[in-house]
């Protein structure tokens, strides 16, 4: 986040309610925010900013303050969610369901295009991302893929035939069992 317009971008009088929204939902789903440009406003306008921010924020997430984007490697890289492994709908998922926040699925099948993008659009809507690589029937090649506000980009994966698919999807208190045996549902059955 920008600390010299974070009040412009918050403010009813300077900013549309789209724009409002926007923010207010990266922040509240953020892991990391980092207040950038802290040098351009004064201490009282950067308090005014983190209590803005710290109103909005999950009380997990770290504020990192920074000055062109200087941010140190390990705090950048520090792992902050916890990934589950989605395994098959009779295999157990076991992670209480409030602390899952990305789910990783590795047994894809070569699927159709239309019914991923179905699947993706139907998933609940505490799923607020999606991204990975799938393969589809007819087609030699891997599709990268990413998911966010029910709106889904494909891009080719040109020269790669060994890498396997992959979908992570990013979310809050993600229930693992409906994911799954929906997974199965669509590509499965
Ligand atoms: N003073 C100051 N300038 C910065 C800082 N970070 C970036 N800039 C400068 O701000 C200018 C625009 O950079 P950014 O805001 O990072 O660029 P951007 O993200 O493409 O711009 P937006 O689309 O406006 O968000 C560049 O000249 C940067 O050098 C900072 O922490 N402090």
């Amino acid at each position: 986040m920008d600390a010299s317009h974070f009040l412009d971008y918050h403010s009813i009088f300077s900013s549309s309610k789209e724009i409002r929204q926007l923010l207010k939902e990266q922040i509240s789903h953020a892991s990391l925010l980092i207040v950038n440009k802290t040098d351009l406003v004064s201490s009282k306008k950067l308090q005014k900013v983190m209590t803005k921010i710290n109103e909005i924020a999950s009380n997990q997430a770290k504020i990192i303050l920074s000055e062109y984007g200087e941010v140190s490697f390990d705090e950048l890289l520090e792992a902050r969610i916890k990934t589950m492994n989605l395994l098959s709908s009779n295999s157990s998922n076991h992670l209480p369901h409030h602390t899952i926040k990305a789910i990783k699925i590795e047994d894809i099948p070569f699927i159709d295009r239309k019914t991923f993008v179905s699947w993706l659009k139907e998933l609940p809507k505490d799923v607020i991302r999606g991204k990975g690589f799938v393969r589809f029937h007819d087609d030699p090649f891997l599709y990268s893929f990413q998911f966010a506000s029910k709106k889904v980009y494909f891009e080719k994966v040109d020269g790669s035939t060994t890498e396997t698919p992959i979908i992570i999807l990013i979310g809050n208190h993600l229930d693992p069992s409906t994911i799954r045996s929906s997974f199965d549902y669509a590509f499965y059955v």
